[in-house]
């Protein structure tokens, strides 16, 4: 018996859903709209979540942005009408679990349930035993085959000696915690606690009690003195997780931190000295979003001192298949594993948009779908494939306020469809959808340019 929540604007749909589920042996509640359902999930837990994705107030798709946020996000199958399977696409490269479309029969939407749950409960009792293991196991390898990365690691040694501030750029699932975990344990402070805050987590009106403490009676809840992340990481190092986030008074604050090395708890008016290192990171151009207003500009100069950029996975692909051995390798334990060729192909091919995370992701669900089999091949991968065309809907492409450089996009294209054709011209044009005349004179054009 699991606790379903059904999502559906359309009152005859939820009433189906809820009869086939109950039917065999769940207990169901329901919601109008993504809103509604978002109230629900925040007072009582549920196991899984079958959602419409259009829907007034909020979309499913904000529903699944706001779960997958909250630790040990519930699973959610989204509902939709065949015509826009490609949204449903998308959704599950976002980290929807799957899609079921409509009109649908009973004995589909069962299967997809029951194998939904009965991954989310390995998922979940991965996560713990991985947990176990991290916790006991602080100093995790940062596993690289690339240039990149190589040259990345290098400048951090150094940066770990020397810089009292780091600014870590790159998207999401790319390892930045990973490689400022490694800062913290290459420098002088490194027996000294490593303390980590998410500013994106943390609701706006917390973040300055949280991250200087508050005394007692600062304000109503505030029952007793608390100190902040601040002062816990004195001896060592403050990772602000996601800064971009940070709301501009907490900047002000931060930067007035880190010129004074002081700190005062709300509702305080003591000065107390800090000394931890800070690691700033985040996913976001904190330039753009200066010039925009949204950060201080002081602050970026202050945190950009010695900037690190840590690659997409797909920046360096000679990552992947050792990364994908290493999660792979954690989870069979010793026991015997092979990837066919066919399969190694296809994670090198594969765009990874969730980086390092998203492949950690998608090995854990390869070893548990191939059970006692454990050579992965191709077919076990097909969930790739599945997500891999959300990718590239063109109506889902949103130009970067900043504007993009059309000319290196056409060459990155152009090499990637010749990389993945192995060099055959004709076969890379109809990658592009080209005729492969067409795709010859944008290549000559390229190398003239
Ligand atoms: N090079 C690597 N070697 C081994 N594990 C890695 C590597 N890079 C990332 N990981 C693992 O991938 C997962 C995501 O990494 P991490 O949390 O550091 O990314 P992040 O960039 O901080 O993500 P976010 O921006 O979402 O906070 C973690 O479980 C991390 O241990």
């Amino acid at each position: 018996m699991a606790r379903i929540l059904v999502v559906d604007d359309e009152e005859r749909m939820r009433h189906l859903l809820g009869l086939m589920l109950k039917g065999s042996g769940h207990q169901v509640s329901e919601a109008g709209d993504g809103h509604a359902a978002w109230t629900m999930i925040q007072e009582k837990p549920f196991d899984m979540i079958i959602s419409d994705i259009k829907m007034p107030r909020l979309s499913g798709m904000e529903l699944l942005r706001r779960t997958r946020e909250k630790e040990a996000a519930c699973p959610i199958v989204f509902i939709t009408a065949f015509a826009t399977v490609d949204s449903a696409v998308e959704a599950m490269r976002l980290g929807a679990a799957d899609y079921i479309t409509k009109p649908f029969e009973e004995e589909r939407i069962l299967l997809t349930v029951e194998r939904t749950l009965k991954l989310s409960r390995v998922l979940a009792e991965n996560r713990a035993l991985r947990q176990q293991l991290s916790e006991a196991d602080a100093e995790a390898p940062i596993i690289h085959a690339s240039e990149p990365m190589g040259r990345l690691l290098e400048m951090a040694v150094k940066v770990a000696q020397r810089a009292s501030v780091v600014l870590i750029q790159g998207e999401s699932g790319t390892g930045k915690e990973l490689l400022a975990r490694f800062i913290h344990k290459q420098s002088p402070c490194g027996q000294g606690r490593f303390v980590a805050i998410n500013c994106a987590a943390i609701s706006p009106h917390l973040v300055e009690s949280e991250l200087f403490g508050h005394e007692k009676g600062a304000f109503t809840g505030a029952d007793r003195q608390k100190p902040g992340k601040f002062e816990y990481a004195s001896d060592g190092t403050l990772f602000l997780d996601e800064i971009g986030d940070m709301p501009l008074e907490a900047q002000a604050k931060v930067l007035r931190t880190l010129q004074e090395k002081t700190i005062q708890r709300v509702g305080g008016n003591q000065e107390i000295p800090v000394e931890a290192r800070i690691i700033c990171a985040t996913n976001q151009d904190l330039e753009v979003l200066a010039a925009r207003g949204r950060f201080r500009q002081d602050l970026f100069y202050r945190i950009n001192v010695v900037p690190l950029n840590m690659p997409s996975l797909r920046d360096r692909r000679e990552d992947i298949l050792p990364l994908a051995r290493h999660f792979l390798e954690r989870i069979y334990r010793g026991r015997p594993f092979a990837l066919t060729p066919g399969a190694a192909a296809l994670l090198q091919r594969y765009p990874w948009p969730g980086n390092v995370r998203e492949l950690a992701n998608a090995m854990e669900r390869v070893a548990i779908l191939s059970g006692q089999a454990a050579t992965i091949d191709q077919a076990a991968l097909d969930f790739l494939e599945r997500r891999a065309p959300g990718c590239t809907d063109p109506d889902d492409f949103q130009l970067p306020a900043g504007g993009l450089d059309l000319e290196r996009f056409e060459r990155r294209l152009i090499r990637q469809a010749l990389d993945q054709a192995a060099g055959n011209q004709s076969r890379a044009a109809r990658l592009l959808g080209l005729t492969r005349a067409k795709f010859r004179t944008l290549m000559k054009n390229c190398r003239q340019k």
